[in-house]
């Protein structure tokens, strides 16, 4: 961490530091001239959207490997994660992340050692942090669902290792789109049976049993620990994977 935090182009250090995020600003529910500013907000959060696409839109046939940004580099699951990273580079894909540390950085770091498009999508923190030294493309976003929304678009699959409440929003926002017909048939992957494990035993006893999610769309994860398999469901670059079986999606 550095003692200066950027916000789009400006740079703040010191005592400006403690200005609010982008995202924090947006939220907050009674700023004394709400009504004035978040009309023009909607411009910063346009360009947002226009910038990441024009970064994006030449880039080839992409995976997204979400995880923990708090994995240090001795974590098993930091070198299972670059396996990963090398092996969808193999196979004709850019990686995208969000840039970050931990898993991110991972992530980063096999697809470039590859020699494969390196993609990161980092977001603005409270903290300066930047972006991992291992992405080749990088776009800095203000605003958490504008980057979502350049996840998806971008993305052939998720393959989420552990992580976090940034991880899980990643994962259900993609399964909600998948379940809702919003995105058609992408494939999703959690990586580490013993982490995801207890969290599918659940969705399927609790949840699914309850009524409250379709067997059928249970089949939308792959749970794995295997490399291979893992890069395997992500299909064929630049074609879309068959629906699993028994699947509807
Ligand atoms: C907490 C720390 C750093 C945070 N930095 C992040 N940079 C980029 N993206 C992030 C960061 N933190 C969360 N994300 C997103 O959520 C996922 C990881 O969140 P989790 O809660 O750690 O699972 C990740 O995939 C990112 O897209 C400390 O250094």
């Amino acid at each position: 961490m550095t003692d200066k935090r950027r916000q789009g182009a400006v740079t703040r250090r010191g005592r400006e530091r403690n200005a609010p995020t982008t995202d924090e600003a947006l939220l907050a529910k009674n700023g004394p001239d709400w009504m004035h500013n978040d009309p023009w907000r909607v411009l910063r959060i346009q360009s947002e959207f226009v910038e990441g696409f024009e970064a994006l839109s030449s880039l080839g046939p992409a995976v997204s490997l979400f995880g923990s940004a708090r994995a240090r580099q001795d974590h098993p699951m930091y070198r299972s994660a670059e396996r990963i990273a090398r092996g969808l580079v193999d196979k004709g894909f850019a990686v995208i992340t969000g840039g970050g540390p931990g898993i991110m950085e991972a992530g980063n770091k096999g697809a470039t050692d590859a020699g494969g498009d390196s993609v990161g999508l980092g977001i603005e923190l409270p903290f300066e942090q930047g972006l991992n030294q291992y992405v080749s493309l990088g776009v800095d976003f203000r605003y958490f669902f504008a980057r979502k929304t350049m996840f998806l678009k971008y993305s052939q699959g998720f393959i989420t290792l552990p992580g976090g409440f940034g991880t899980l929003d990643e994962l259900f926002e993609a399964l909600t789109l998948i379940q809702t017909g919003k995105v058609t048939h992408f494939p999703v992957v959690l990586f580490g049976t013993d982490y995801w494990g207890g969290l599918m035993d659940w969705v399927t006893h609790t949840v699914a049993d309850g009524g409250f999610v379709a067997e059928k769309d249970l089949r939308l994860v792959t749970l794995t620990d295997d490399v291979e398999e893992a890069v395997e469901a992500m299909g064929i670059p630049g074609a879309p994977a068959t629906a699993p079986e028994g699947s509807e999606r």
